[in-house]
């Protein structure tokens, strides 16, 4: 295995703000993982995950992504080797499903005939029919659509590792589950490395091969969920676990 992404003494300061938003973080994630990051409201999910695709730049330290230095890349060039899914979204509501997914491959000029089977083959992998869905618009899409199509424009270019910001913090109950099973499907088939922001702490546990957990800026536990469940590193994370304990969905019971 190779290392996808490497944080080394990684610092974020925002202005006015008591405490480093990410605090002095290393770490190594191998390529093909997929990482939940789970922490309350404000504990630096966001700005960990977006100081991967340089929307935002470390105060100190240093990024590397497969052993290159962030900082020396061209960050647009640089971004499309990252997919990114966010809650909101975000597709383009004047473009069809089709288009919004075909848009870096447009950029990249990708002929029409390899967009063309490409569209198909997302819209499939989403659990989505292409002659159902290619020429909809957005607004004619369920929430829970409307994310299985952000996740297939992601995905579009194939890049080696996805971003993926609490995507699923507005689908309700039964779609989220469904959602997270299919999550699994794809990057068991993809093979590339997936980072998920969440904080539902059973999701996080479903979801991860191992469970990044972090607490005002600084990691408290890294770990596999078993480990994590089995052996806290500290009272914060026991007491993560305990508020859940008992839960029937909770996997460490
Ligand atoms: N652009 C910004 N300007 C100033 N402060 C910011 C900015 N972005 C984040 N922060 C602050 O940095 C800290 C970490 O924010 P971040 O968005 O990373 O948290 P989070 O764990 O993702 O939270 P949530 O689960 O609510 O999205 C917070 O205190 C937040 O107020």
């Amino acid at each position: 295995m190779s290392t996808a992404i490497g944080f080394k003494n990684v610092s974020k300061h925002f202005k006015g703000a008591g405490y480093n938003a990410v605090d002095h973080v290393n770490l190594s994630i191998e390529h093909g993982e997929l990482i939940t990051i789970l922490g309350s409201s404000g504990c630096g999910k966001t700005t960990l995950l977006k100081m991967i695709n340089r929307l935002y730049e470390p105060d100190e330290g240093r990024i590397e992504f497969f052993g290159e230095d962030i900082s020396s890349s061209d960050p647009v060039k640089f971004r499309r080797k990252i997919g990114y899914v966010i809650q909101q979204i975000g597709l383009f509501p004047h473009m069809t499903v089709a288009d919004n997914i075909a848009t870096v491959p447009k950029i990249l000029k990708w002929s029409k005939e390899k967009i063309n089977a490409r569209i198909d083959e997302l819209l499939e992998l989403v659990g989505l029919e292409p002659g159902e869905f290619r020429n909809r618009y957005p607004a004619q899409l369920s929430g829970g659509q409307q994310q299985r199509i952000g996740l297939a424009r992601a995905l579009a270019v194939n890049p080696d590792v996805m971003l993926l910001d609490e995507p699923f913090g507005a689908i309700d109950a039964i779609n989220r589950i469904n959602l997270q099973d299919e999550l699994l499907k794809i990057h068991a088939a993809s093979k590339k490395t997936f980072l998920f922001v969440t904080h539902d702490i059973n999701e996080a546990f479903k979801l991860g091969t191992r469970v990044l957990i972090m607490d005002q800026g600084n990691i408290q536990q890294f770990d596999t969920p078993d480990n994590i469940v089995e052996n806290p590193a500290n009272d914060f994370v026991r007491s993560l676990i305990d508020s859940v304990k008992g839960q029937e969905r909770f996997i460490g019971d």
